[in-house]
């Protein structure tokens, strides 16, 4: 296995710029994921470390190997891809060896090969299978089977689940992280799905307009976003953004007055006090309200989503932001008048830029 370095690449095309100066270094063994809108880059950059984009500037290096010029065969990397793309005409076997025997790979080894990845995929029953004869998720196993016999260095998935239904994206998903356990192997994974990403990355890497956002663990991103962008990105159900100005300041925590909603503020912590008067973003996490409090607002509970050991309470659904609320209790809140308040010190204060200020 090796680490993957980028350095200050970009991507041009045409007079678009898809990657603006991305830096990042991928550990040895790390599974990293990106993650960010449609058409923010992700797959581009990984085409870029894959060798199937060119880099417009900037380089590449894979292990000690700077791989720019190097062709994608021979950069020790194997990709899945959303769509398995398996040859339908071959046995499961026949899938996962065909590109060995196409390199010249001795037989002996070859078939090595394929029952070690059968075995780590629970494959081994179905190798006599054509791919009709698979479900979604076994196929999508051949797909990663067949990057397995190549014995890469990086393993690098395109939404490799985005083409499995819900249930079958969770299984898939474990599997996933089990095989990156099992196998110590570096990965870095694609999707714009950010559950997927909180639960499988080591790191995840998050991108916007071509340019990387944030680097970090996933709960380091929940805990610290750089900024409302990353915060509002990552975490489900959403996090709920207020709008405020800046009042008094004491004993590390920064009072908030926020606008709509009658007296209800705020107190964030905060190393420094902001000038009385400053226009500022708050970010609240659906767990960090609390039900009354005396500098809360009153809500209508218009919607709820009972998930058993949480429920969440939704208001304001006919704006375009609609709050939400996490209840730790299974009761039924529909149409309930609340008052809620944010719990001290939970809050996330943002600039007028966007910025986190901490
Ligand atoms: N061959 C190409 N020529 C011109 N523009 C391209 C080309 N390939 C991608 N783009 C543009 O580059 C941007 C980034 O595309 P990319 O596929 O990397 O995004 P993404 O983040 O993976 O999105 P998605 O989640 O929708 O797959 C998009 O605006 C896309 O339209």
């Amino acid at each position: 296995m090796a680490s993957v370095s980028i350095n200050q690449v970009t991507k041009q095309f045409g007079a678009v710029s898809v990657i603006r100066g991305a830096n990042l270094h991928v550990e040895d063994g790390e599974l990293v994921v990106f993650v960010g809108p449609s058409g923010c880059g992700k797959s581009t950059l990984l085409r870029m470390i894959a060798g199937l984009e060119d880099i417009s500037s900037g380089d590449i290096h894979i292990g000690d190997t700077m791989v720019n010029d190097i062709e994608p065969g021979d950069r020790g990397v194997a990709m899945v891809f959303q769509s398995y793309a398996l040859y339908p005409h071959m046995s499961v076997q026949q899938n996962m060896s065909f590109g060995l025997r196409m390199n010249g790979n001795e037989k002996a080894d070859t078939e090595r090969r394929v029952q070690t990845a059968a075995k780590v995929l629970q494959l081994k029953p179905l190798l006599a299978r054509l791919p009709k004869q698979l479900s979604g998720g076994q196929r999508q196993r051949v797909a990663i089977g067949r990057a397995i016999v190549r014995e890469p260095q990086v393993f690098l998935f395109d939404e490799p689940l985005s083409n499995l239904d819900a249930e079958l994206r969770v299984q898939m998903r474990v599997e996933i992280a089990r095989l990156h356990k099992e196998l110590q192997a570096t990965m870095i994974y694609v999707t714009h799905d950010q559950t997927e990403a909180m639960t499988l990355a080591d790191r995840i890497v998050v991108l916007r307009d071509g340019l990387i956002e944030q680097v970090g663990s996933p709960l380091e991103l929940y805990h610290n976003p750089a900024n409302a962008f990353v915060a509002g990105f990552i975490g489900s159900p959403r996090i709920n953004f207020f709008t405020g100005v800046a009042t008094e300041y004491a004993e590390g925590h920064q009072l908030v007055q926020l606008s709509g909603r009658g007296s209800a503020v705020a107190k964030v912590a905060t190393t420094e006090a902001l000038p009385s008067g400053t226009l500022i973003k708050v970010g609240v996490r659906p767990e960090h309200f609390e039900i009354g409090g005396a500098c809360g607002f009153p809500i209508k509970v218009d919607v709820v989503e009972q998930l058993g050991s949480v429920s969440y309470l939704y208001a304001d659904t006919t704006s375009e932001y609609p709050l939400i609320v996490a209840r730790q209790d299974d009761g039924d809140h529909r149409s309930d008048e609340l008052t809620i308040s944010i719990r001290a010190g939970k809050a996330l204060l943002f600039g007028a830029d966007g910025n986190r200020l901490r």
